[in-house]
């Protein structure tokens, strides 16, 4: 099937208006937001845990959980189709298969669920930087398989493996509030890896998938000026996590670059939306995506709800909440990374590039 996305779709005047205004939604805004908050880290310090928390309570409204609640017009626009009942019965029942059993792995066995968080995070994040990698800067220097799995490895460990190494106390704290809402407080399974040999390990797989991600990059040959906005990225996105305590961290991250990525994503593929963009009207893009993902988030908040209800720890304080709302995000983002490998594959995000074609 030949469809094209992104910015290659359009010839003439529009094609430059729909790039820059990519470029501000999918470039410059999340390396704003993420450049101004470990700005304010380096100048006034860390602020308190309740401080941190803002971000992802921000986030339940503002891009974070939204971007994931169009799952079931993802696939339709894709395949340039309408979201007929068939479509809303796929997409459906993947969340209740997949994310079903997955939250019954928080009740039998919330350790390993949470380690499958962290797995699963990782490559979702990870995945989720390939399109505007490939599509949206041309030409791309990621045209082989193996360049762009490793794309996926060094993307996703930034926030998942880093924060292991630099803020073990923060990570132990955080996976402690998760697994103690299902009542179970030892964490002894897990301090191996808070260890510093755990710790140094974590720290040179990073390494080595950093370096290994830029060298088979800058072998490539092709697409040097996207070669330089990924190892920019790569170097300013390693430093963001080393220097900002990782709640306040991931949760600017979460909202302000992985889901506004995503969006961007959406807007492209949505026709409605993406005219928008061809005219500049950003705002109005983003609108028309506001209203489309209400309905979602606000049946996601209902299942984040009975979660509540149902996990065998009353969540009392805003610790807790915080907690319930990273469980509920787990479940949901389960189902979620298929929709987006669906997409990723009929995308042909996992199509290798040959020599000279852009
Ligand atoms: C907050 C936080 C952590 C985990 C966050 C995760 C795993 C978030 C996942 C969000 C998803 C999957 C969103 C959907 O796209 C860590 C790493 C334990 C470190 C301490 C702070
Ligand atoms: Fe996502």
């Amino acid at each position: 099937m030949e469809r094209v996305v992104g910015m290659n779709s359009r010839v003439g005047s529009h094609e430059s208006t729909r790039e820059r205004t990519v470029f501000r939604l999918a470039f410059l805004g999340p390396w704003i937001a993420l450049a101004s908050t470990a700005a304010a880290v380096l100048v006034f310090g860390a602020p308190s845990r309740e401080v941190q928390l803002l971000p992802f309570a921000v986030s339940i409204v503002l891009f974070g959980l939204p971007h994931g609640a169009v799952d079931h017009l993802t696939l339709p626009w894709a395949y340039d189709e309408p979201p007929t009942r068939r479509w809303l019965a796929i997409v459906g029942g993947l969340y209740l298969l997949v994310g079903l059993a997955y939250a019954m792995i928080w009740f039998v066995a919330p350790i390993a669920a949470f380690a499958l968080f962290i797995l699963i995070t990782w490559f979702h994040w990870g995945q989720g930087e390939l399109h505007p990698l490939v599509e949206l800067v041309d030409p791309t220097h990621l045209r082989t398989r193996t360049a762009r799995a490793l794309t996926v490895a060094a993307r996703g460990a930034l926030p998942m493996v880093v924060p292991l190494v630099a803020f073990p106390e923060e990570y132990r704290w955080v996976a402690a509030r998760l697994v103690g809402l299902f009542g179970t407080v030892d964490l002894a399974a897990l301090d191996p890896v808070f260890s510093p040999v755990g710790r140094g390990a974590a720290a040179a797989v990073v390494a080595t998938l950093l370096v290994a991600s830029l060298a088979v990059g800058y072998r490539s040959g092709e697409g040097r000026e996207s070669w330089l906005v990924d190892s920019g990225e790569l170097v300013f996105l390693s430093a963001y996590f080393l220097v900002v305590p990782p709640i306040l961290a991931i949760g600017m991250f979460f909202p302000c670059w992985h889901s506004v990525r995503h969006i961007t994503r959406l807007l492209l593929l949505d026709d409605a939306a993406a005219a928008r963009l061809d005219e500049g009207e950003l705002w109005s893009a983003l609108a028309r995506f506001g209203r489309l993902a209400t309905p979602l988030t606000v049946g996601a908040l209902l299942v984040f709800g009975g979660l509540a209800l149902a996990v065998p720890v009353d969540p009392g304080s805003g610790p807790d909440l915080f907690a319930v709302y990273l469980v509920g995000i787990a479940v949901v983002t389960a189902p979620h990374v298929v929709v987006v490998t669906w997409l990723d594959l009929t995308d042909g995000v996992w199509q290798p590039v040959r020599r000279g074609e852009h």
